[in-house]
């Protein structure tokens, strides 16, 4: 063991070691999410028991993080706000410029994992399908 190594739930953890931990298991940690296998997105509101806070400040304090989509602390995405910024606009337009439609045939959704390499996705994901909206002044659909 050297002087800078630390240990971490009884493993020695070297200098320069890559620790990568995996988020999907900490998004489903029924200790911490009350029905983690619910699409219940109102959970993230106020309103639904969802609380605001500063990931930069909170990384070092004892405060529990539930979520890091952009990481936290020192690493932090440096692009969060523009992300944040833009992704409304980005949902926006797809509402705006399709119409939006359940594919055709097979198309149960399971949420379950499914990894690949170190990506997770669902195993069956929803399958849309997109049609453009005519903006034609008399008739839009
Ligand atoms: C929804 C959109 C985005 C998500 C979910 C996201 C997420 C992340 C995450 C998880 C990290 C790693 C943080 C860590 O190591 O703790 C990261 C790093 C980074 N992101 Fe983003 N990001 C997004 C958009 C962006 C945008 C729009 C930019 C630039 C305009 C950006 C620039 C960066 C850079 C430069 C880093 C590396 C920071 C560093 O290592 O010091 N990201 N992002």
């Amino acid at each position: 063991m050297k002087e800078d190594d630390v240990v971490l739930d009884g493993r020695r953890i070297g200098v320069g070691t890559t620790v990568i931990f995996p988020l999907e298991t900490l998004a489903r940690d029924k200790t911490v999410w009350a029905d983690p296998d619910v699409f219940k997105p109102e959970r993230f509101l106020a309103s639904g028991g969802g609380e605001t806070m500063n990931l930069v400040a909170a990384a070092g304090s004892a405060r529990k993080m539930k979520m890091m989509p952009f990481g936290a602390g020192r690493r932090i995405c440096p692009g969060m706000g523009v992300a944040m910024l833009h992704i409304g606009y980005f949902v926006a337009n797809l509402v705006r410029e399709f119409v939006w439609k359940e594919a055709e045939g097979e198309h149960t959704i399971d949420l379950q994992p499914h990894t690949i390499v170190l990506v997770t996705v669902m195993k069956r994901p929803l399958r849309a399908h997109l049609l453009q909206r005519r903006w034609d002044a008399k008739n839009i659909s």
